[in-house]
């Protein structure tokens, strides 16, 4: 369903169908939507975002990022830009890309048995375009870890050219932090 659904953000966006096309669509997705809202559970028994072994977690609000090899320190795989996270002129939208770093760089910081972190900060460099529709090779890695506090770095790359990079800290949770 939800790979139906990343198809279907990168058709809407880069479609412009006849206006009664459009209401007949329109009309057919609110009644999926209320169709859906029947079937409304809690956070915890959602399973969207859950699902580690699906791609992307099963969710679609970040590009699927496609593990090739990992250990408890590095991952390396690919990830994809469609239509849908157009920013403009052929390049990724600026905000799409630390999506990509945060679930990269957070699944990493929190893999391992790791007790779980949530992002303090992340700092993204925009080296070069980020193009859509190609296979971009990704990397996140482990920099350091001081007590709570773990640093990582990752970066997307299209071919030799180093489209982005970012450095994050997380910080591990107290007990019973939120
Ligand atoms: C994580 C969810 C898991 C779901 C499980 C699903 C299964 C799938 C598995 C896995 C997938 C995961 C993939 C996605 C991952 C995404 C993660 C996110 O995007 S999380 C959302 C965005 N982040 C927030 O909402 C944080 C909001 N902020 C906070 O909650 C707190 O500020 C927190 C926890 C970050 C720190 O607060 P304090 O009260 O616990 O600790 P203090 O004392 O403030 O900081 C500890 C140390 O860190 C430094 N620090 C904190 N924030 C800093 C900052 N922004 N810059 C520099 N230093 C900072 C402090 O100076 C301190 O350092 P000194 O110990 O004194 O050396």
């Amino acid at each position: 369903m939800i790979e139906s659904l990343r198809l279907l953000h990168d058709r809407i966006t880069g479609a412009a169908p006849p206006p009664e096309l459009l209401k007949e669509m329109t009309r057919a997705f609110e009644d999926l939507a209320v169709e859906l809202g029947l079937y409304a559970v809690s956070e915890r028994e959602q399973i969207t975002g859950h699902r580690i072994d699906l791609p992307g977690r099963g969710q679609a609000l970040v590009p699927v990022f496609t593990v090739d090899e990992s250990d408890d320190e590095h991952v390396r795989g690919s990830v994809r830009f469609g239509r849908y996270y157009l920013g403009g002129n052929g390049a990724a939208h600026g905000g799409a890309i630390p999506l990509v770093f945060d679930e990269m760089l957070g699944r990493l910081a929190n893999a391992g048995g790791r007790p779980i972190s949530r992002t303090a900060y992340l700092r993204v460099d925009y080296r070069s375009i980020t193009p859509l529709d190609r296979d971009l090779r990704a990397e996140a890695w482990f920099d350091r870890e001081e007590g709570r506090k773990r640093f990582l770095r990752g970066a997307i790359f299209d071919g030799e050219t180093r489209c982005a990079e970012a450095e994050g800290l997380f910080v591990a949770l107290n007990p019973g932090q939120p």
